[in-house]
């Protein structure tokens, strides 16, 4: 089942970490954007084919580094049309790369909007007889604060086609806690929300322990989450919030279980925009990029041990 492939990719690459593609014109260097807005003008056309060629570099530099990729979806609708092509051209590009491509849209609505999300990201489209996959990702990211049947037609869509989830529990925001942290009877509302992804995942558990039901779980709380991986022993964790929002390796320890299994954890900006840093002007970002993943990697590897 798909964790059960994230962790062999995992164990593979000896890395449980994910390289965020969020990129916006600003993070592209300089050579690379220009020839794009060469081509095609200062367009939104111009500005998704940059990113994409960006993506492609980043991607041919990480891949065998990193197990995952997570485009964010956001970063390609504002560039409208040409940004969802260069979307699905990103998720295609990191498949062939053999990438484990983690789709970042947050998603969320009632049960049959639901249903049309989750064949959008992960399942297939029908048309006429028909059935067309679209974007189709290895997992997806939803919010599932809307209640169980808003989860269930994309954990339906997992289980055909042999697909998993991360649905929103302890987010790493600085507000996270303000309807999060609430008490709810005995318990506060993201361990209400943990408790129930771990129940709707757990008849379909992997080899590994995992069901296809994980669990977002910011690195910025870190008492958070070592509390959540004690109590939700079946729910595999994305752990964003590394390097830029401040989320360190020792934080991220925590979201291991005793074997090194169950998490991974995510950093995009630290990754992309390194090459901000060397002062050479974006012609080394491949090498800024690659050096900043495999930093990151040691860095929480002093801690994890991945057997
Ligand atoms: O679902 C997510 O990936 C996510 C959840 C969360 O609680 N916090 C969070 O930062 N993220 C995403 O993780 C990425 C973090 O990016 P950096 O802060 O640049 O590493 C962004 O794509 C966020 O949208």
């Amino acid at each position: 089942m798909s964790f059960d492939k994230l962790q062999e990719l995992i164990k593979a690459k000896k890395n449980p970490t994910v390289a965020g593609l969020d990129p916006k014109p600003e993070y592209v260097p300089p050579h690379i954007l220009r020839a794009s807005l060469d081509k095609y003008g200062e367009t939104l056309e111009g500005a998704a084919d940059a990113i994409l060629q960006f993506n492609k570099g980043l991607m041919d530099a990480l891949c065998d580094v990193v197990p995952a990729v997570k485009p964010q979806s956001a970063y390609y609708e504002r560039l409208g049309w040409q940004g969802m092509r260069a979307l699905e051209e990103t998720i295609r590009y990191a498949r062939e790369k053999g990438l484990f491509v983690m789709a970042d849209v947050k998603r969320g609505d009632i049960g049959s909007t639901a249903q049309a999300y989750s064949d959008a990201w992960l399942g297939k489209t029908r048309v006429g007889s028909a059935d067309l996959p679209v974007f189709d990702a290895d997992c997806l990211t939803i919010n599932g604060y809307m209640g169980s049947d808003t989860i269930l037609p994309f954990l339906e869509t997992c289980r055909v086609e042999d697909k998993c989830l991360f649905t929103l529990v302890k987010t790493s925001n600085p507000g996270s806690g303000e309807l999060q942290d609430m008490v709810a009877g005995d318990r506060v509302v993201y361990q209400v929300m943990g408790d129930l992804v771990q129940r709707l995942g757990k008849d379909d558990i992997g080899k590994y322990g995992y069901s296809r039901c994980g669990a977002v779980v910011g690195a910025t709380y870190p008492s958070d989450l070592r509390a959540l991986r004690k109590r939700l022993e079946h729910t595999f964790f994305l752990v964003p919030g590394y390097g830029a929002q401040g989320g360190t390796a020792e934080d991220v320890r925590f979201a291991f279980d005793k074997y090194g299994r169950g998490a991974i954890i995510n950093a995009s900006r630290s990754i992309m925009c390194a090459w901000q840093k060397t002062g050479h002007d974006g012609q080394d970002y491949q090498d800024a990029a690659r050096a900043a993943a495999e930093a990151m990697r040691d860095d929480i590897k002093q801690f994890v041990t991945i057997l």
